[in-house]
């Protein structure tokens, strides 16, 4: 099952608090840490699982099938610069696959080459990440809408995240949403009653 609410997590962030977000609903997990070895990935993979595994939350992690595999994650989130999805699919046929798109023609693409979901955006703008495309909003969400489960992401707020509901998306995925925020655990909780 693809969750509806992604918190991205890098070990800068208040691991701590991983178990109370799984409680209140958080259902996914992404592993994203851009200055971590990949030995510091695999470790802080099986800490993120441990954290939240009896909340049946899932847990993914970003870029990497290797470590996503040594680690016992459930799946993996590939982007442009990553292994293909049709390669990853391959050699982790039960991986939960999701793919970075941008228009409906890359979400077609992914679903052909076996990727589960399209992590789709940026769709507002973004404080977490540089060199993106100009934000692409609610109305290419929706005009992708029906081939894969989308996961929208980019400045995606609890408001953004409701909005994201309607034009079509299954899900979204948060960083600063929830780790800028003054209480992350309450808008955690907010961003999953918009989900739900
Ligand atoms: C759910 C989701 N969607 C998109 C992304 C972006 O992934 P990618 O394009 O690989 O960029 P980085 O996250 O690696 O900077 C994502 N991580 N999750
Ligand atoms: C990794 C990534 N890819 C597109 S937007 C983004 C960053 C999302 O972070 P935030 O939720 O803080 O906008």
């Amino acid at each position: 099952m693809v969750p509806k609410l992604f918190c991205l997590v890098s070990s800068s962030d208040d691991l701590a608090l991983l178990p109370a977000l799984a409680e209140a609903g958080v259902d996914g997990f992404q592993v994203r840490d851009k200055s971590a070895t990949t030995r510091e990935l695999v470790e802080l993979t099986r800490v993120v699982r441990g954290s939240v595994e009896m909340y049946d939350a899932t847990v993914v992690v970003n870029d990497r099938v290797d470590v996503a595999l040594a680690a016992g994650a459930a799946g993996v989130h590939l982007g442009a610069d990553d292994l293909p999805v049709r390669e990853a699919r391959r050699i982790a046929p039960r991986l939960l696959i999701g793919a970075t798109c941008r228009d409906r023609e890359q979400v077609a693409a992914a679903a052909h080459d076996g990727a589960d979901y399209a992590g789709f955006g940026p769709l507002f703008a973004t404080q977490s990440k540089s060199g993106l495309p100009d934000p692409f909003g609610l109305g290419a969400l929706a005009a992708a809408h029906g081939v894969l489960p989308l996961i929208g992401i980019g400045g995606i707020d609890a408001v953004r995240a409701g909005g994201a509901r309607a034009a079509g998306a299954h899900g979204v995925a948060v960083i600063g949403g929830l780790w800028r925020q003054p209480d992350p655990l309450v808008a955690a909780k907010e961003l999953v009653t918009a989900v739900a």
